[in-house]
């Protein structure tokens, strides 16, 4: 884990542009405005997971000590955590980073309790009662990111909402720590005990993820992890892929990859904000995509000039400037709102953030994006941390179709059926009808027997 400044020195700033104005552009053309390295990368990925995956389901916790050795450089007999390690992280814990954490807890239980969504009973005629139930699942496995940061934060944003949701089961796997004798920072430790969690494990990456969807049988004394039904969290390339893989055997939350900000800006925004928005982001991966898409040239060179600054200062300089030079970030120049508004929409960023005049009437109009942040008052930052908001959100697009972790991840809609003797002759002659038309008397039968 990379704690003190970035030794390497920074690379010079490449944010390159891509200038869109005068072109009438095809959705497929607006898609791939910002390339995605999704496709070869995912597949090198995919590659090293399968091997994981096979290791993890046949050799268990002697694959996992293997695998903490070679990607976590610690030594590990068993990635269980013991209580006396939970409860000594709380008590080490910094008196500012506890009330920044309490802050933050509280926030996300009052927005999380808000989501729970109402069981529906209705009525389809006498006797006639058709119910949807949210029920929650029974057991879920919570990956919170210890590669490059700790973050501490992550541990609420998966565990509140399945509490809300009355999750019973939760465990909770982070990477070993070398500098915490192989434990997970104890940040995470301590933000886990706050919240009453208990089962935590020191298993990083893709085997985290294939631990919890698989289980692993324990011998002798070695305790055994339990199969879970739904795996959340957010992760690097490996976690994402893991949870793609293993997305049937395990219900997920969303790919919640390699973060990703897209900013549509105005001439209006202030170019400072815009550039400490785009670094903030950048800081978490050396591939993260940070994107600005804007009808204001003289905007974009501002941000160009403040992000040199601003990045050259920064404490991960190298980690920043390599996100920020990378195919995956840039300035998407466009000739208006209207096209800018086409762009983000096609891009589907994780983060989307409105800095323009009327900033909510244009946020009115994204239909894609993990979350969208309104104003130059609610940066990423602040839902990373302290909105209420859910930070675990969908990357690579797919915020096109899936959601941020949120309560409804841990619930199941079951369907209740309920009718009596009067209300199922009603239908009986539509039911032989139908079972008729589609060659399957049986069904028929299994209704008319009951009036015989
Ligand atoms: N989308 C979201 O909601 C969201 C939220 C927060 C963070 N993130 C992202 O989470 C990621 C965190 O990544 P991280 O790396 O810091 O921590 P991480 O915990 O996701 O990954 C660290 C683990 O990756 C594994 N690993 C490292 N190199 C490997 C290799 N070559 N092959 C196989 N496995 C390997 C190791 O097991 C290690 O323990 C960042 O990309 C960040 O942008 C996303
Ligand atoms: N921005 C990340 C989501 O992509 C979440 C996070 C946690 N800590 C800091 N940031
Ligand atoms: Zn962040």
């Amino acid at each position: 884990m990379t704690t003190s400044s970035d030794t390497s020195a920074p690379a010079a700033l490449n944010f390159r542009s891509i200038d869109f104005r005068g072109r009438r552009l095809s959705l497929a053309e607006l898609r791939g405005a910002v390339p995605r390295a999704r496709h070869q990368t995912m597949a090198d990925a995919e590659q090293k997971v399968q091997d994981i995956i096979a290791a993890v389901r046949s050799r268990g916790f002697s694959a996992l000590a293997e695998l903490a050795r070679t990607f976590d450089g610690v030594e590990q007999s068993h990635p269980r955590v013991s209580a006396e390690a939970l409860t000594q992280a709380l008590a080490g814990l910094d008196p500012n980073v506890r009330a920044a954490l309490e802050e933050s807890i509280s926030r996300a239980r009052q927005f999380a309790e808000r989501q729970r969504p109402s069981n529906v009973d209705v009525s389809l005629g006498d006797g006639a009662v058709v119910s949807q139930n949210w029920i929650p699942v029974g057991r879920v496995g919570l990956y919170v990111p210890g590669g490059l940061a700790p973050l501490a934060s992550s541990v609420i944003m998966n565990v509140v909402p399945a509490v809300a949701a009355g999750v019973e089961s939760i465990a909770l796997a982070s990477p070993p720590q070398k500098d915490f004798g192989g434990l997970p920072h104890p940040t995470i430790l301590a933000a886990a005990k706050l919240l009453g969690i208990e089962e935590v494990y020191a298993i990083g990456g893709a085997q985290a993820i294939v631990s919890f969807a698989y289980g692993i049988p324990g011998s002798g004394d070695e305790l055994s992890i339990e199969p879970v039904d739904v795996v959340t969290g957010p992760g690097n390339i490996f976690v994402a892929t893991a949870k793609r893989l293993v997305k049937g055997v395990v219900g997920i939350d969303s790919e919640a990859g390699t973060t990703e900000i897209a900013i549509l800006a105005d001439s209006t925004a202030q170019a400072p904000l815009v550039a400490a928005d785009l670094i903030s982001q950048a800081e978490h991966d050396p591939k993260a995509a940070s994107v600005l898409v804007t009808d204001s040239t003289e905007l974009a060179d501002a941000v160009v000039r403040e992000l040199a600054r601003q990045a050259a200062a920064t404490k991960h300089s190298a980690r920043v400037l390599e996100a920020l030079s990378g195919p995956q970030s840039g300035v998407v120049l466009v000739d208006d709102l209207e096209q800018g508004i086409a762009v983000c929409n096609a891009y589907a960023a994780e983060h989307l953030e409105i800095m323009t005049a009327d900033a909510p009437a244009v946020a009115a109009r994204i239909h894609n994006a993990g979350a969208i942040f309104v104003g130059d008052y609610s940066p990423v930052s602040l839902g990373d941390y302290c909105a209420g908001s859910n930070h675990v959100l969908p990357t690579s697009g797919t915020a096109a179709f899936s959601s941020g972790l949120n309560v409804t991840t841990f619930l199941r809609a079951v369907q209740v059926i309920n009718y009596d003797r009067g209300a199922l002759e009603k239908v009986s002659s539509h039911i032989v009808s139908l079972s008729g038309a589609e060659d399957l008397p049986g069904h028929g039968d299994a209704v008319r027997i009951r009036f015989e």
